[in-house]
């Protein structure tokens, strides 16, 4: 499972934690994005921290495990790189890359569309707020799953924590605990007027 992962959240283990047990896959790799070019405008917080609280979010399932491939690639991140690395650290295995419905949605866009589904099959899942769809995309390659609704985006959690609100139980507790201890996204402008919540209040 790719992901900018900024941070992790309950909606991305959720949704490997379904796709793992439905098709019995041994193992689901976490893929922190190096540079997502569709993101690219937003400020999105260094690979490491990134990548880091993948492994603290992922470390208590003994068939989660995290992967280094695309931040330690320079340039910008393609998931073709993403499966051509992995195929080659893992010849024999046959791969399915899980996406949520937006994600699948834009796949067309994604460089060197039509080679991707030679390299592995997709799971896209559910996701509130956007639909679940394969058209125009190849069906024997592209597999759709219901999972649990977790109406949770990274996107939020970010603006909760600059807006010095909670983001317990939306995210593990290890990443709201390194989220504190590196004081990520409390610089992020909040949502809305510029006004920090304390100015609001007296407003
Ligand atoms: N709540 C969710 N339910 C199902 N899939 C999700 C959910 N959140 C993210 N995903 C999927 O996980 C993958 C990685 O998502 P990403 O790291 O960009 O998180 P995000 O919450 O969409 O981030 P942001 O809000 O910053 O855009 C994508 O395929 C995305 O569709
Ligand atoms: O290959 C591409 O061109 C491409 C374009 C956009 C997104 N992706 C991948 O899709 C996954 C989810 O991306 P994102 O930006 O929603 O976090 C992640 O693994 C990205 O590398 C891949």
């Amino acid at each position: 499972m790719g992901g900018t992962f900024d941070p992790i959240h309950h909606g991305h283990l959720v949704a490997a934690s379904e796709v793992q047990a439905t098709f019995g896959l041994d193992e689901v790799v976490f893929v922190p994005t190096g540079e997502p070019w569709q993101k690219e405008g937003r400020n999105v917080s260094p690979a490491e921290h990134r990548y880091l609280m993948t492994v603290v979010a992922t470390a208590s399932n003994p068939r989660f495990t995290v992967s280094r491939v695309d931040i330690d690639r320079p340039g910008k991140t393609y998931t073709i790189d993403t499966l051509k690395d992995l195929h080659e650290q893992r010849p024999d295995t046959e791969l399915y890359f899980i996406t949520g419905a937006d994600a699948l949605a834009q796949i067309l866009s994604w460089k060197d569309v039509d080679a991707l589904f030679g390299l592995a099959q997709f799971v896209g899942v559910t996701r509130p707020g956007y639909e679940l769809s394969e058209a125009g995309l190849p069906g024997d390659r592209v597999h759709l799953q219901e999972v649990p609704a977790m109406a949770i985006s990274s996107t939020d959690c970010r603006e909760r924590v600059a807006r010095h609100e909670p983001v317990w139980y939306l995210v593990p507790d290890g990443v709201v605990q390194y989220i504190n201890k590196h004081q990520l996204y409390a610089a992020a402008p909040a949502s809305g007027p510029s006004a920090p919540k304390e100015t609001r209040a007296r407003d």
